[in-house]
């Protein structure tokens, strides 16, 4: 009823209810910047969930969210070729898992990971991608031509919401070549470069958006054809205290596309 405080669905039959999980009353909250970083540190020092939980399912999400967006099938390339680019925080872990869950549903993920940090966190990571044949390349593509001629998708794990001013080598290099590719760029959350808030208006100019827990405030300023929402993973009164006022995901589904 647009108002409703308890949202129902049925899973094969039986009917599920979530007090509280409602269609919301109003706008869809953008957090800022320091917002999302409190929210996300309060899900590990308060609700003691785990990096390694919390980025699982984000990464399942933006692979589930890709799926759903550009099925093999849409593929011009002989082969459902991905080429993944992570950054050296928890953005590029969430390529990472994505590129693992893309390659269980049948995607050909390449991946490149310039700056890797010393954590067993991405040293897991990156070993499960290269146990599942994932190759990593080990020098970024010269020319934006290369990639459009390899790959169907580019998805962004370069710089999430804690991406702060000038952007720093090899990154600018790496994103103003990005910027000329006409194959559509898929960005994890932020698209990277754009500033958390304010986003760039001569930046990289991305074809869909996998906005995590919440779209920020930059989100506002996205212009590509598909908007997403993954990270079902925010308790109730995690929610309330940030009033985030977010959709409600159908039934089971890990996304909600936005637009
Ligand atoms: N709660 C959630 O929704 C979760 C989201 N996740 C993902 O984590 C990122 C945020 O991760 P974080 O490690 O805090 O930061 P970033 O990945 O954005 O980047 C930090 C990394 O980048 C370097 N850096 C910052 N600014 C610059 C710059 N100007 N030039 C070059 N390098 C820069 C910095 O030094 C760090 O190394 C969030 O967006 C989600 O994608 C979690 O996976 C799960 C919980
Ligand atoms: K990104």
């Amino acid at each position: 009823d647009g108002g409703s405080a308890l949202c129902v669905c049925k899973v094969e039959g039986v009917d599920l209810a979530w007090p509280g999980f409602g269609v919301p009353r109003g706008a869809i909250s953008h957090p800022r910047q320091e917002e999302a970083q409190a929210i996300d540190q309060e899900l590990f020092t308060e609700y003691k969930f785990s990096v390694d939980q919390l980025m699982e399912l984000a990464g399942l999400s933006c692979a589930t969210a890709i799926a759903k967006a550009y099925p093999p099938s849409s593929f011009t390339t002989s082969q459902p070729a991905v080429l993944v680019v992570c950054g050296p925080g928890n953005n590029g872990g969430d390529g990472l898992v994505c590129a693992r869950h893309l390659k269980m549903f049948g995607y050909q993920p390449t991946v490149y990971y310039p700056k890797r940090p010393s954590k067993s966190l991405f040293e897991g990571l990156t070993t499960q991608c290269k146990k599942m044949d994932i190759p990593f390349l080990p020098e970024f593509p010269a020319e934006a031509a290369f990639i459009d001629e390899l790959y169907g998708l580019v998805v962004d794990a370069i710089f999430g919401f804690s991406f702060k001013g000038a952007v720093r080598e090899p990154f600018g290099s790496i994103l103003s070549t990005l910027e000329r590719v006409t194959v559509p760029i898929a960005s994890i959350d932020i698209p990277s470069g754009w500033d958390v808030e304010k986003g760039k208006a001569d930046g990289l100019q991305p074809d869909m958006l996998i906005s995590l827990t919440a779209p920020k405030k930059a989100a506002m300023h996205f212009t590509g054809r598909y908007h997403f929402l993954g990270g079902r993973f925010v308790p109730p009164m995690l929610q309330e205290k940030y009033a985030l006022n977010l959709p409600a995901y159908p039934g089971t589904d890990c996304v909600l596309q936005l637009t």
